[in-house]
């Protein structure tokens, strides 16, 4: 039975997937994500497909795959780059990895929200070129949480992780919405359910948390942040196809809005010269897959969550890894739980073959990939 793997994903995964036996495995044994055609070649007659959000699932790659394939899991969260119509179509099972991101996404949310009405970027860059030059009262003024109302488009999982951070902030209101009201989860915050524009309207601090669907998609546009407060912040770590970026653009460019904060846009990531990228109320931090947190020596809730990404945080042990990663030294307890192989150049990318136990269950009910993923996520979640 085969399964095409479509990027280099941490060891330990593959040791999962090579432990188990009956399948072949054919990686993209790469950083970089997989060319179209390579992925068109490599899913063909394939009975899996493990994937990433950067691949895009449709009818030409089922097509392409033909009609032995029985399951798709993808290691993310959003699934909004999978055709689900076509794949339940040909009654294919899709696993994902719901949570594994939850509080890594609400700690970056609440970190731009504060970078943004804080406004830090800015502040750090005056102390390095020298625009800080005394103590002025009226002088790199910012907006606070306290008595503030936040308005969160999708109380889902991260929404509410957000709600709970920021809360103890002396938030005075929570404002959301989304398909329909949550009244059980919105209790702990007394979150309001409103249309979106009286969400834009009253907001200090609109979050987006919502997933992309083709109902959210370009929803936060030039009416919406029209009617935004002038001092009001927005945070994005969705999506960036929620938001169209001309309008935002515009929103920040002209004092409609007093910040924003993004790890997502459209494309991934922006060119170096994108106007976005050129204004000062505008932060902007890589997505997070790379961000997760770690935690040497424990097995916190915070330590399980990174197994997403064991290899990228912990190293492999004698590899040569990049300055940055290398500096985060504190992982090296684990380090010696990896196992050690030859670490491969950037620009490498070989094929392996290795057995795969996991799918040989036609049921597929549950995620490989998710299993292995996160004790947190418990059961395997299929869609
Ligand atoms: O969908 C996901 O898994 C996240 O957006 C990755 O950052």
């Amino acid at each position: 039975m085969a399964v095409f793997v479509t990027r280099r994903i941490p060891a330990e995964g593959l040791r999962v997937l090579s432990q188990a036996g009956g399948c072949l495995v054919q990686q993209w044994d790469s950083e970089e994500p997989v060319p179209r055609a390579e992925l068109l070649a490599g899913v063909a007659g394939k009975r899996g497909l493990l994937c990433l959000l950067s691949d895009r699932i449709d009818r030409e790659v089922l097509e392409a795959a033909g009609p032995g394939l029985k399951v798709i899991s993808t290691m993310s969260v959003g699934f909004d780059h999978l055709s689900l119509d076509e794949i339940k179509k040909r009654g294919i099972r899709v696993g994902y990895t719901p949570d594994v991101l939850t509080d890594a996404t609400a700690e970056l949310s609440v970190a731009l929200l504060l970078a943004a009405c804080r406004r830090l970027p800015e502040a750090a860059e005056q102390v390095k070129n020298g625009g800080w030059t005394t103590w002025k009262p009226l002088w790199m003024c910012g907006y606070g949480l306290s008595g503030s109302t936040v308005g969160i488009i999708g109380l889902g999982r991260i929404g509410q992780a957000v709600a709970r951070r920021l809360k103890p902030f002396g938030v005075k209101k929570f404002l959301y919405t989304g398909t329909c009201p949550k009244s059980e989860c919105a209790a702990e915050f007394a979150a309001e359910f409103v249309p979106l524009t009286r969400l834009a309207e009253e907001s200090d601090f609109v979050v987006v948390t919502c997933a992309l669907t083709p109902a959210t998609q370009g929803m936060c546009n030039k009416d919406f942040f029209g009617r935004m407060k002038k001092t009001s912040v927005f945070i994005n770590t969705s999506r960036g196809a929620v938001v169209n970026q001309d309008d935002l653009y515009d929103a920040l460019a002209h004092g409609q809005i007093a910040a924003a904060g993004l790890d997502v846009t459209t494309p991934e990531p922006l060119p170096t010269d994108h106007p976005l990228l050129s204004l000062k109320n505008c932060g902007m931090v890589s997505d997070i897959y790379c961000q997760l947190s770690v935690r040497a020596g424990s097995d916190s809730a915070a330590h399980r969550e990174c197994h997403v990404c064991h290899e990228k945080h912990h190293g492999s042990a004698g590899s040569q890894q990049p300055a940055g990663r290398a500096a985060r030294g504190a992982h090296a307890p684990r380090a010696a739980a990896v196992t050690a192989r030859a670490p491969l150049p950037q620009s490498s990318r070989t094929w392996r073959s290795l057995p795969w136990r996991s799918l040989v269950d036609q049921s597929c009910a549950s995620s490989p990939l998710q299993q292995h993923a996160s004790g947190a996520c418990g059961e395997g979640t299929v869609l």
